[in-house]
């Protein structure tokens, strides 16, 4: 079963004046419990479906279906309730933290919201910290006293404090070097092999061989090309598809 379906979304921005379209009828899906990679070049959409995916930004047109409803023109309580069940984690992660909050707190303030004590809440944090891979005493550090890769981690872990259903990656190991990207791809493949589901944005498609199910190729405003991951990194047919396999290559390959 779809746990998201986007239907013939379509969004331009203003620029100069004019109208951009930046989505052009776009649909695609994301199955319950598996990974979908949203893959290409920069300025394509990616982000802005994923934004408009979360309900972050407005659609001109189209619907979105999560967990079997129309969330396409939720407001207020309903749009809250839906956050519950859907959480969206950036490639900045230092930036998404208070920097005056110790990153324990942060983690558990989805929770606080919700009305959890304190005491339960420290228990949960340590419990999240431990599934994301750091050690318990990371709740007592500030986001400038952990690396970028632990800091992605403790934004993944605030992501898993409501047991949401979706997590939206965008772009989370762009800042990343090579061997700490790899395990970040891991933690989140681990948590869809526990069940959760994913869409994971990127402009390396040879990342996703470590992570999604399926990949959507987008080019311009468009998906050009889906299918299983195997199928689009082995044989692609889009050209899109191949230049970004190439440039992958050729990153790989620069990076030794
Ligand atoms: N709020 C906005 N106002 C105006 N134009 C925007 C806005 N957000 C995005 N755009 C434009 O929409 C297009 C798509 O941007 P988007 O960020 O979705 O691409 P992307 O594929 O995620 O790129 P990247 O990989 O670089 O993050 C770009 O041309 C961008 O400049």
């Amino acid at each position: 079963m779809a746990l998201l379906e986007l239907h013939d979304i379509v969004k331009s921005f203003q620029k100069d004046g004019k109208p951009v379209r930046v989505l052009d009828n776009v649909t695609v899906s994301v199955e319950e419990g598996k990974c979908l990679g949203l893959v290409g070049q920069s300025g394509c959409g990616k982000s802005t479906l994923a934004r408009i995916a979360s309900r972050l930004t407005e659609a001109d047109g189209g619907k979105i279906l999560f967990d079997g409803s129309d969330i396409t023109e939720l407001k207020g309580n309903g749009l809250r309730h839906v956050y519950d069940g859907l959480q969206m984690i950036f490639q900045q992660p230092e930036s998404s933290f208070n920097p005056r909050r110790l990153l324990g707190w942060s983690i558990s303030e989805p929770l606080r919201r919700h009305g959890v004590s304190e005491g339960d809440c420290r228990e949960r944090t340590a419990q999240l910290l431990r599934e994301v891979g750091l050690d318990t005493d990371y709740a007592e550090r500030y986001p400038h006293e952990v690396s970028g890769g632990e800091c992605q981690r403790a934004a993944i872990a605030r992501a898993l404090a409501l047991n949401p259903k979706l997590l939206i990656c965008d772009e989370i190991t762009s800042a990343l070097d090579v061997t700490i990207q790899r395990e970040i791809t891991a933690l989140i493949r681990s948590l869809i092999e526990k069940g959760m589901t994913c869409i994971f944005i990127t402009h390396d498609l040879a990342l996703l061989n470590d992570v999604a199910d399926s990949v959507a190729v987008m080019e311009k405003g468009k998906i050009v090309e889906a299918g299983s991951t195997v199928d689009i990194t082995s044989h692609p047919k889009s050209s899109a598809a191949r230049e970004l396999l190439e440039a992958a290559l050729f990153e790989e390959g620069f990076e030794g």
